[in-house]
């Protein structure tokens, strides 16, 4: 567990009043010349790279875009999109925001410290805490409205931001839905069928959650983690990256017994990221595996990323759907709220899902 805050006392000024959720706060990175014990990891290439691999890049605009979809999430677990109608303009105006955010002084970000239970403001990624070493990253998670805590950043210039964070979560959730659609339909369920799948309908509004994270450039980019190898809790997660800056690494399976390796996911501007997340593969009983992935992080240029999380409506249980089950095969998992699970997640990290297999769905 990470609860020792680091000696850095000479790099950020942390009010004695926040003491508490100082585990969750980082130190000024940006400007240091080398990485700190707290934030070096000895584990970062205990893997190996596939320098051949390619994330397959799938175009939604296209006549056979289910087939390509599904393909990808079978093979891959995510992928990257275009063809997907947001506006550029939308991406680079969060994008923006972002970095206003993030620039702001730490004391400044600190008076929306998400703190000991609290789901948003600024901080670590949750999964922190399971590690002896820090993040090269901070972020900023957003579930519901972004506006109470805007506002605590800036009483008077939070509309900016809100406003597009707002608008980008709106969108997000329509092609989170496009794109639930066609993965279900590639799965060989009917129109009809997928009108029945709770999350899909349309009845059902989401709660936007959705997390920004920023990885200031760090001098030895070999020894520090921007964010540690996890699975989405999510049905799908979206993710925009600032263009031209490479981090995100995708887990691929070695298969037939080859060792699994890191693939990194191009940086292609205006292209969205897609990826298969935990509660998908409980509806899809198995047949779409969430993806484990990464950030790492960059010698020169710093990186931002928005992860959109469509998550269902609180109250909907997710359960393996009964088509997709197989003949003669019972549910893979037991259902699950998304409270619920987002709680296990953080209790379990990466054994979340394993923790909800049942025994006579196995195989
Ligand atoms: C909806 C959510 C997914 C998330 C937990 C959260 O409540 C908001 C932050 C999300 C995030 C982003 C970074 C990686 C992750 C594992 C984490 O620590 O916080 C995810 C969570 C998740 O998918 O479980
Ligand atoms: O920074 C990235 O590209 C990945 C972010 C991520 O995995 C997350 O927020 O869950
Ligand atoms: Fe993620």
């Amino acid at each position: 567990m990470n609860q020792l805050v680091p000696d850095l006392s000479p790099l950020i000024a942390l009010p004695s009043l926040l003491s508490p959720v100082a585990a969750h706060i980082q130190p000024e990175l940006t400007d240091l010349a080398e990485v700190p014990e707290t934030h070096a990891w000895p584990t970062l290439h205990d893997r190996p790279y596939g320098v051949d691999d390619r994330v397959p890049v799938v175009d939604l605009a296209l006549p056979d875009a289910v087939r390509l979809v599904g393909r990808a999430c079978e093979e891959w677990g995510a992928f990257l999109l275009t063809g997907h109608g947001v506006p550029v303009e939308l991406l680079r105006r969060v994008e923006e925001q972002g970095r206003r955010l993030f620039s702001l002084s730490a004391a400044h970000k600190l008076r929306a410290a998400r703190c000991d239970g609290t789901s948003t403001g600024y901080g670590s990624a949750f999964i922190s805490k399971f590690f002896s070493k820090q993040f090269w990253s901070e972020g900023f998670t957003v579930v519901g409205s972004p506006r109470e805590d805007a506002r605590k950043i800036w009483p008077d210039g939070h509309q900016d931001f809100c406003g597009a964070i707002e608008e980008y979560s709106r969108l997000m959730d329509d092609l989170a839905r496009r794109l639930m659609h066609s993965m279900l339909l590639f799965l060989g369920l009917s129109e009809e069928e997928i009108s029945w799948v709770g999350p899909l309908k349309a009845q059902h509004e989401a709660v936007p959650a959705l997390q920004l994270n920023y990885y200031p450039r760090c001098p030895e980019p070999d020894r520090a983690m921007g964010l540690a190898e996890h699975t989405d809790s999510s049905l799908v997660t979206i993710i925009h990256q600032s263009s031209g800056v490479a981090g995100l690494q995708l887990l691929r399976d070695g298969g037939g017994g080859g060792a699994a390796r890191w693939v990194a996911v191009a940086p292609i501007t205006g292209a969205l990221v897609v990826i298969v997340g935990d509660l998908f593969q409980v509806m899809s009983n198995g047949r779409f595996r969430s993806v484990v992935h990464r950030a790492v992080v960059d010698r020169t240029r710093a990186r931002i990323s928005v992860a959109y999380f469509c998550g269902p409506p609180a109250e909907l249980k997710i359960s393996p759907i009964g088509k997709l089950m197989g003949s003669g095969r019972g549910p893979a998992y037991r259902g699950v709220t998304w409270p619920e699970y987002l709680r296990l997640k953080k209790k379990l990290y990466n054994e979340a899902l394993a923790s909800l297999r049942l025994s006579a769905g196995k195989g």
